[in-house]
């Protein structure tokens, strides 16, 4: 059988929709930035800026800045400059960046993902979010970056990790392609991934029990109870700590991820952010048979009210994401 390239993927799926074909461009140039950037992650301690964290400053979200994070976002601006993107919202920048006027659509991306992974040499990434974009409509950028989950176009994320893998979906199913080194191009490794329905495998920083709401608390020690427990299972535990990892987990093998807010201060609502991180988690994660909620909504459903809001997210296995909204 010969091999499907994401090119040709896309290419396929676009046809002649003008709306589809700037979407497929925008796909290809987020591959083509992620492949720049997994370069730069593998050279290690060798890049002269790996790891570094970058002066005082922090990003939009309050979070410290690594120099890699502000470089994986030049790579994102400079690869979608060439591509019908109107707007670009990232996590290190305040406010939209104007990129072309008669772009059609806007993308929201957290340019690296797991950024206190950098300097451990585990699988860090790049997530991305594609909304339609018109101007007619939305006269300010800002409302377009603000349209609720369920309109985006596609969304995806990227994993810089033994392999350089491109999970993302079209609105029909969630594929995986791997960067092939020989033909420096993305193969389609995976069509219309079904994550499990049911696990007994959970992710969350449980450094944070104390902090958590009694809900989170109980579905946790209901876990840990195991086969004599209310759950009648053994649960295993796993935790990355880079969103893209522990994600690309779920879509290998089943399981759920948790962050849900707790009472740290700037934590009610959690630590992961709406429009470029659990927004594009959640499509794919749905497009795969999965779920995705804060606790109590789907995420999809929930219109951001700023670009840089945080959410509580849980997502992952079907029943068990059902299991523990029930929890709340
Ligand atoms: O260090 P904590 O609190 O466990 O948080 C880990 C989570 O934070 C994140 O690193 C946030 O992403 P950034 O690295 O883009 O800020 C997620 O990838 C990860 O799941
Ligand atoms: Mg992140
Ligand atoms: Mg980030």
């Amino acid at each position: 059988m010969s091999e499907v390239t994401l090119q040709a993927f896309l290419d396929d799926w676009a046809g002649a929709d003008p709306l589809r074909c700037a979407v497929a461009a925008t796909v290809e140039r987020l591959a083509e930035a992620g492949v720049a950037i997994a370069e730069m992650v593998a050279r290690g301690p060798l890049a002269e800026d790996f790891g570094k964290v970058r002066g005082d400053e922090a990003n939009a979200g309050g979070d410290a800045q690594k120099e890699l994070d502000v470089i994986a976002e030049e790579e994102l601006v400079d690869a979608l400059g060439k591509a019908p993107v109107a707007f670009l919202a990232s996590e290190e920048s305040e406010t939209p960046i104007p990129l072309d006027p008669q772009g059609r659509v806007v993308v929201a991306v957290d340019p690296l993902d797991g950024s206190s992974n950098i300097d451990t040499n585990v699988s860090i990434g790049t997530i991305f979010s594609i909304l339609p974009y018109d101007l007619e409509q939305h006269p300010d950028p800002s409302a377009a970056l603000l349209q609720p989950g369920t309109a985006q176009i596609a969304a995806g994320f990227l994993v810089y990790g033994p392999a350089t893998v491109l999970v993302s979906s079209l609105g029909d199913g969630t594929q995986v392609f791997v960067f092939d080194h020989d033909t420096a191009t993305f193969i389609l490794a995976r069509e219309k991934v079904e994550i499990p329905a049911t696990t007994k495998e959970y992710g969350i920083n449980q450094s944070n029990v104390r902090h958590w709401a009694p809900a989170t608390q109980r579905y946790i020690e209901d876990c840990l109870a195991g086969k004599d427990g209310p759950r009648g299972k053994d649960f295993n535990m796993r935790w990355v700590g880079s969103l893209v990892a522990d994600a690309f987990r779920i879509f290998t093998r089943g399981g759920v991820y948790l962050y849900p807010g707790d009472s740290r201060k700037g934590y009610a609502e959690g630590r992961l952010r709406l429009i470029y991180e659990a927004n594009p988690v959640a499509f794919v994660t749905e497009q795969a048979g999965g779920a995705a909620t804060d606790g109590t909504r789907r995420i999809l459903d929930i219109v951001p009210s700023q670009i840089h809001q945080r959410i509580p997210l849980v997502f992952g296995s079907r029943e068990e994401v059902e299991k523990i909204a029930s929890y709340y």
